[in-house]
Parts: C-alpha cells; sequence; structure tokens
C-alpha cells in the first residue's frame, strides 16, 4: 500500500504500467511486484490469445481482483498503459512494439533471443518512444558488468576467458542473454569482436585452446532460477566471479525501476547501466 502524502503534499500519480506475457514466469512476478510497490498501478495485462488466462482477471493468481483482465487485443491492452513491460518472445515483443509505438507507450523489454535485425528494429522504434531493454534487470548482474569490465581489462592477456551458465528447464534460447551480454562487455573491454572471438560448443578432437576464443558453456535444468560464472583461467591461478539469481522477483524489481526511469522520457533507447547510473 501506499504511504499516504505528507500533509500539504499531492500525491503522485501512479505509473499505469500493462504487462505483456501476463500468464508467464516473469508476468506473475511482475504483477505482484506491481501490487505491492505503492507507485505503480497495473493497466493492462496481455497474452497470447491460446492462453487460458485470457479472459481472467489479470491478479487471480494472487488471489485478488485487480480489475484488468488479461486480453489478446492489443487495443484493449495498451489502452490506460504508459509503459508496457514485456517478458515474452522476441516476436511478441516486435509486435507488442510496434502497437506502443502507435500509442506512444513507452517499453521495457525483458525479453532475449532477439536477432541482429530484430535489435535494429528495436533501436528504429526508440526514435518514437523511450525505451529501457536489458538481458538482465537484477542490480546485481549489472553491478557484476562492471566487475567483469574491470577485471577483463587486466587480464587481457595470460588469461583463458569462460562463461558457463544454468537456468530452469523451461528456458528456450541459448546461451542466455545475459552470458551473451557479460561475453559483450568482455570482449570490448579486451579489444576484441564477440561474433569473431565466441566459441559456443565443443566436440570431438577440437585442438589445443585459441588463447584468443571466450568460450560458453550451457547447462539447463530443474528449477535453477540463472547462475552465470565468468572464469579467467591462468597459469597458476584462476579468478571466478559468479552471480546467482535465487528468485525472480529481483528482475521484477529491476524492471520497476525501469518504468520510474522512463516517467517523462518520449523517445531513445536505454539499458539498465543508464537506470543505474552504472554508465
Ligand atoms: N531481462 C531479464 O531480467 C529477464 C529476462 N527473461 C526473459 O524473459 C522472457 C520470458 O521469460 P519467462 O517469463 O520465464 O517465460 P514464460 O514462457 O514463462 O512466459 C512468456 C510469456 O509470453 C507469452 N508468449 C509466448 N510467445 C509469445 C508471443 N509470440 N507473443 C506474445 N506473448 C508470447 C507466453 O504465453 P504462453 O505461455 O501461453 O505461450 C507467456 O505468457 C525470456 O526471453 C527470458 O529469457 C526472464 C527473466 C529475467
Ligand atoms: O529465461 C530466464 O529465466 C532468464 N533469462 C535471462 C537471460 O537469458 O539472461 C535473464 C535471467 O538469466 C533469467
Amino acid at each position: 500500500m501506499a504511504a499516504a502524502p505528507a500533509k500539504g503534499t499531492a500525491a503522485q500519480a501512479p505509473h499505469r504500467v500493462a504487462v505483456a506475457g501476463a500468464s508467464g514466469r516473469m508476468g506473475h512476478m511482475l504483477i505482484e511486484a506491481i501490487r505491492a510497490s505503492g507507485d505503480c498501478q497495473l493497466a493492462g495485462a496481455l497474452d497470447v490469445p491460446s492462453s487460458p488466462a485470457i479472459g481472467n482477471d489479470a491478479a487471480a493468481f494472487l488471489g485478488h481482483a485487480s480489475g484488468v483482465p488479461v486480453t489478446a487485443d492489443l487495443q484493449a491492452g495498451l489502452s490506460q498503459a504508459q509503459v508496457l513491460i514485456d517478458f515474452t518472445r522476441p516476436e511478441g515483443t516486435l509486435a507488442h512494439l510496434r502497437a506502443c509505438r502507435e500509442r506512444r507507450v513507452n517499453a521495457v523489454i525483458g525479453t532475449t533471443g532477439f536477432s541482429e535485425a530484430q535489435k535494429q528494429a528495436i533501436a528504429e522504434a526508440a526514435r518514437d518512444i523511450a525505451i529501457v531493454m536489458a538481458p538482465n534487470m537484477s542490480v546485481g548482474v549489472n553491478v557484476t558488468l562492471k566487475l567483469l569490465q574491470l577485471a577483463a581489462q587486466a587480464l587481457a592477456t595470460g588469461y583463458d576467458i569462460e562463461i558457463i551458465e544454468a537456468h530452469h528447464r523451461h528456458k528456450v534460447d541459448a546461451p542466455s542473454g545475459t552470458a551473451l551480454k557479460m561475453g559483450e562487455v568482455i570482449a570490448q573491454a579486451v579489444g576484441r569482436d564477440l561474433k569473431e572471438c565466441a566459441v559456443y560448443a565443443r566436440e570431438g578432437v577440437t585442438g589445443e585452446r585459441d588463447p584468443s576464443t571466450i568460450g560458453f558453456s550451457t547447462i539447463r535444468g530443474g528449477d535453477i532460477v540463472g547462475d552465470h560464472t565468468v572464469l579467467f583461467a591462468g597459469t597458476g591461478e584462476r579468478i571466478e566471479i559468479t552471480h546467482k539469481s535465487s528468485s525472480r522477483a529481483t528482475y521484477a524489481q529491476g524492471s520497476l525501476r525501469a518504468v520510474r526511469f522512463l516517467a517523462g522520457r518520449r523517445s531513445g533507447l536505454f539499458d539498465m547501466f543508464d537506470v543505474l547510473g552504472l554508465r
């Protein structure tokens, strides 16, 4: 519940937030976080037409009535919203973004697995609306990215770099968006191009390791929320920088920080470094 405003001060209007993928893992987490936030209000809930949740109250899974039905109709789902939070699939995010652009609704994009062409389309949409996009909304992961920048600069030669990530059995993209972002940050810090130096799989007689490569390993299993380790393996020592998520709440809280950051902005593409003041 929002605290009552101090006597003589006007209450701030809540941020009106629509959620896409409303019945997904992150959709549920976001609706719960919005309800608990005190400064955000659920203003729309979108899902695919085949979702069994269509027509239900978006907060029914919490045992509450939000008054917002889950809908597949983009017009209805966005009509009351200032910002859409989207954790769905790349093709869904792009369709939602087209509707946001038409209606001048800002967007927070957490979806991962975009192609280069899809990223271009998002950058294009950011000419007309303000967008925060990040493969990981958690504060901890974004601080970890800064640590990796520093470590990679200092360990650019003589250390083999490997990125290991583990996620739940339902995850559909690999490596994770976060692992790829870690790779990009490290490659930039050591003056390499990730497209040239990434190794995504090894099998059979691979030959000795090329020191200029950045390797990726993917684990999928059970209900692992999201673990990422970057290994810098040198001669006589190794450094491991690890982040582990134990709850999706951290991604939802980061998303709401992005919503607040976007308030009053009209255009531009931002990420969590901008939101958290880490740039
Ligand atoms: N940036 C970050 O911090 C984080 C990013 N993610 C990313 O968010 C995305 C969603 O993750 P998660 O919530 O676990 O996934 P879920 O599969 O649990 O939820 C996805 C939701 O989107 C719906 N959906 C699927 N396809 C489409 C489509 N084409 N158009 C519109 N909606 C669609 C699903 O409906 P249905 O189930 O009926 O198919 C479901 O409601 C993933 O890309 C994941 O990597 C996840 C966590 C944190
Ligand atoms: O699908 C997930 O669950 C997650 N996806 C994001 C990613 O691909 O990096 C973020 C987080 O790791 C959870």
